[in-house]
């Protein structure tokens, strides 16, 4: 359960030219959230080692912490990792690995309550990618409108590889950043990109070496907005990203999702592929 707690603290979180800048905080032992008192932003720190892969706890903490933003009236919000080498490692397979049946119901209805709030928040976000973003960790860099990453790393869908395949919202979301013959190919190949590769194709919108720098120009992409109104700034946006949202029909994409992650062979698959990340 997410219970906030707001407390004034002197923030360490950007490095010296922040560093007197007093923050609210209302965190977790999974997710951190700390509001700028300067800036007003909120940056939200994923920190369930070792890499960040999604459980129904993190996903109902990211929930709240969506909803705290929202409630706060923050000028925008920075998701980022609080792992050095790895963002997300997207959805946690053992969520999905011989799964408890209400549980598994319960992690999918988070992970899309999640998308909807984020994708389709009327405030701006960025992405601070400081580490590997495979699958469900690019839906959530995806779901922001700016990303920075370090180099040397990856991002992708490669739900193909794994021999799954990624529901259309996440199709959606990749749609809503690339060309579609570019997502058709990233999708088909489960292409998971370099860094330097994700700039070039506009999937990543800049390169930084560091964590602080990320959180610096992501910082300034949302400062962009200072001065358009906010209401009008999240009404065009959502307006925007409407056909996507829409798209999802959360109880027919549930029961398509419970059904096939029950399937023997997606079993099967699932176990394998488990195995080989702990063989690693
Ligand atoms: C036709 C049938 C259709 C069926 C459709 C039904 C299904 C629909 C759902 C589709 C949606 C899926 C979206 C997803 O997100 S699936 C998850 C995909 N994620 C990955 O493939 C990433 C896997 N991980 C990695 O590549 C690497 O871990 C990393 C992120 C690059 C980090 O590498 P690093 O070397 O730092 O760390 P390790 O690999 O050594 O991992 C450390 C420990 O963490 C465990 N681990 C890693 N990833 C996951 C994960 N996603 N879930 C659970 N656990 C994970 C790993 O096993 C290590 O554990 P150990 O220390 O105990 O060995």
């Amino acid at each position: 359960m997410f219970l906030p707690r707001i407390v004034k603290r002197m923030s360490p979180l950007l490095g010296s030219r922040m560093s007197l800048n007093a923050c609210r905080f209302a965190s977790t032992d999974l997710v951190r959230t700390e509001v700028d008192d300067k800036t007003g932003i909120a940056v939200v720190t994923m920190n369930r080692k070792p890499v960040n892969s999604l459980n129904l706890e993190l996903l109902r903490e990211l929930s709240s912490a969506l909803d705290a933003v929202e409630k706060n009236k923050s000028r925008g919000m920075i998701l980022a990792s609080s792992l050095d080498t790895v963002f997300s490692a997207g959805l946690d397979i053992t969520e999905m690995y011989k799964p408890d049946q209400a549980r598994l119901k319960d992690f999918w209805t988070t992970l899309q309550e999640v998308w909807l709030k984020l994708f389709g928040s009327g405030f701006p976000t960025a992405a601070a990618i400081n580490g590997h973003a495979p699958a469900g960790g690019c839906l959530l860099a995806m779901s922001c409108e700016y990303r920075v990453m370090r180099p040397n790393l990856t991002i992708g869908l490669n739900e193909t590889q794994l021999g799954i395949v990624a529901p259309s919202w996440f199709m959606s979301t990749m749609e809503n950043i690339l060309p579609r013959r570019e997502v058709e190919l990233a999708l088909t190949l489960g292409k998971m990109f370099s860094t330097e590769k994700a700039h070039e194709i506009g999937l990543v919108d800049e390169i930084v070496d560091t964590k602080e720098e990320a959180l610096a120009k992501c910082t300034e992409f949302i400062q962009l907005f200072a001065r358009v109104p906010r209401e009008a700034r999240a009404l065009t946006k959502q307006s925007f990203r409407r056909e996507a949202l829409q798209k999802l029909d959360r109880d027919q994409d549930l029961q398509m999702f419970i059904y096939l992650v029950n399937q023997p062979q997606v079993q099967k698959g699932l176990g394998l592929y488990f195995e080989s990340l702990k063989k690693k």
